[in-house]
């Protein structure tokens, strides 16, 4: 389906050639945003999507997994108060499985587009690729169409699932977290390579389901994440009943009776796990293949970022018309902060083309994602869970700062002991000892993620730790932590 809606500047010369201010490449949560941006700052604008407007989020990662999650934790809540306890069944997975794809409204677009259509953003399908300086050949499935930009290219392809070279793994039918948020059934036994945020929060969401899970990680679990937080999340998954390995290299992977057959992982040094659906949870690589590059004198390396400044520039091409924002940046890999460096990129676009914004771009101004340096959020969706911003001792230290850490337990609350019989958990600021500012800030336990904004607040604002005891959190919730973490 393609849109017709104008936005009243375009030119066309024929039905396969048209002319914009911006073309994006790449209709997904991040591609939306830039639209979005960039036409409320004046400007036409035509969005390419090959597959579902939207993108990954919506469809494949963030709503189906955490609609995957959410009715086992409700259940696991209402057994941790007594009272309710009592009151509390087993998991419906054909219902979660139900309301999945309710959430994923089936994997049709429709109501997306209407969006784009209204917003007045031209969608057009069909896989986009550079053609030389500002053109942008669509092949659709009516056939090439060229779309020629007037002041902007922007790339929002994303990312697509990093598949190890692991002996037999190509060649055995196995799962990305696509086929894992997208199934229709519930396997009985499921082993997942990789043990990141996607990795965790999958293998426990399919054990709660029912699945017997084994979870291989290479070294530790979120091992991009404070220690200590991954041990919290690593010690639930077992109590979840999953095989959790550590340390756990695999060797090879083969379904030798046949893609309907079992598949056997076996790991390097000895052992194997035999399970019905293997699940490929490495990471990601930005999708900078096959998107004619070259065309434009940009060669990079398979999978290597389109490496961008703070406005989303591209440095690496002269004339500066050609953007990227979201995944395939590389930057920050979240929904959140695509969305947010599609701002400044639309933001940017619409100040350089009237004329009122120059090469360089202010620091935290409209136009800059400054916080992907310094104030990334960051929920995973397990229980517990975790909740990250910014930096963490390390990497503070690393940076030039004198580190103060502060922790406590979050359990010790009188919010959170209401929240849970029994909660565990602990929250711990990373503290800029001579400026006295929060740094960054780690919270683990059940139902963490909504504590995190405040930290955010503190961070990005640099909100000295004297004016911040002035904020004082309402009585009983989990946020007196921060009375805690503050009175040090
Ligand atoms: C299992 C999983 C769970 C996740 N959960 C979370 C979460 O809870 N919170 C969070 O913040 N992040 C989460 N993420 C990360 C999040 O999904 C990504 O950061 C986000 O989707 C990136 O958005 P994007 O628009 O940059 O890329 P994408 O969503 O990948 O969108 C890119 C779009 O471009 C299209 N496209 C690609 N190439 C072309 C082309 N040549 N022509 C036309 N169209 C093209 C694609 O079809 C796609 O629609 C999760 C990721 C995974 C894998
Ligand atoms: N809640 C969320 O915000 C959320 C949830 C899921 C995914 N995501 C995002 O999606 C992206 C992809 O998630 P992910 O978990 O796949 O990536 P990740 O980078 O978080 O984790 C990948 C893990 O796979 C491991 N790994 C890599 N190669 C391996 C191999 N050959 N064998 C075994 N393990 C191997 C890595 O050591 C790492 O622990 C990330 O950017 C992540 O932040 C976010």
């Amino acid at each position: 389906m393609e849109s017709t809606g104008s936005t009243g500047n375009t030119e066309s010369t024929g039905n396969s050639e048209s002319t914009y201010d911006v073309v994006v490449i790449g209709g997904g949560s991040t591609g939306e945003n830039v639209a979005d941006h960039a036409h409320r700052g004046g400007l036409s604008v035509a969005m390419v999507e090959s597959h579902l407007v939207g993108g990954e989020c919506s469809y494949y990662a963030c709503m189906p997994s955490k609609a995957l999650l959410r009715p086992a934790q409700a259940l696991e809540a209402a057994r941790r108060v007594a009272g309710a306890a009592g009151a509390v069944g087993e998991v419906d997975a054909t219902a979660v499985l139900e309301r999945r794809t309710s959430f994923t409204h089936g994997w049709d677009d429709s109501s997306q587009v209407r969006w784009a259509d209204g917003a007045g953003i031209d969608v057009v399908r069909g896989r986009g690729r550079l053609d030389g300086e500002r053109r942008v050949v669509v092949a659709g499935p009516d056939g090439e169409r060229v779309l020629t930009a007037r002041h902007a290219v922007v790339v929002a392809t994303g990312s697509a699932p990093a598949v190890p070279p692991v002996d037999g793994l190509a060649s055995a039918r196995f799962w990305t977290t696509r086929e894992a948020t997208s199934a229709t059934a519930v396997p009985r036994r499921l082993v997942v390579i990789g043990a990141g945020v996607a990795g965790t929060e999958l293998a426990q969401a399919f054990a709660r389901l029912g699945s017997t899970v084994t979870l291989l990680a290479r070294s530790r679990v979120l091992s991009a994440l404070p220690a200590g937080a991954g041990h919290a999340v690593a010690e639930a998954l077992l109590r979840d009943g999953i095989d959790v390995r550590t340390g756990a290299a695999v060797a090879s992977v083969d379904r030798a009776a046949g893609p309907d057959g079992e598949v056997t992982v076996r790991l390097e040094g000895g052992g194997e796990v035999v399970a019905d659906e293997v699940l490929v949870a490495a990471g990601r690589r930005p999708r900078t293949g096959d998107l004619g590059l070259a065309t434009i004198g940009l060669e990079l390396d398979d999978g290597a970022p389109l490496e961008v400044d703070d406005s989303g520039r591209v440095g690496a091409v002269a004339g500066g018309w050609l953007y990227a924002a979201g995944d395939v940046t590389g930057r920050a890999p979240l929904t959140h902060q695509g969305k947010y460096a599609a701002r400044a990129v639309g933001v940017a676009v619409a100040a350089r083309a009237a004329g009122t914004l120059g090469d360089d771009v202010e620091p935290w101004s409209a136009a800059a994602a400054t916080a992907d340096h310094r104030a990334v959020p960051q929920v995973v969706f397990t229980d517990p869970g975790v909740a990250h911003v910014g930096l963490d001792a390390d990497a503070a230290r690393e940076a030039g700062f004198t580190v103060r850490m502060v922790e406590e337990d979050l359990g010790a609350v009188a919010g959170a002991s209401l929240h849970a019989d029994g909660y565990a958990g602990w929250a711990r600021l990373v503290v800029d000892a001579e400026r006295d500012v929060v740094l960054g800030a780690t919270f683990v336990g059940q139902d963490v993620a909504e504590l995190l904004h405040a930290a955010t607040i503190a961070v990005v604002g640099e909100v000295p730790l004297s004016r911040l005891r002035h904020a004082v959190p309402a009585y009983p919730t989990m946020s007196e932590i921060w009375l805690r973490l503050l009175d040090h």
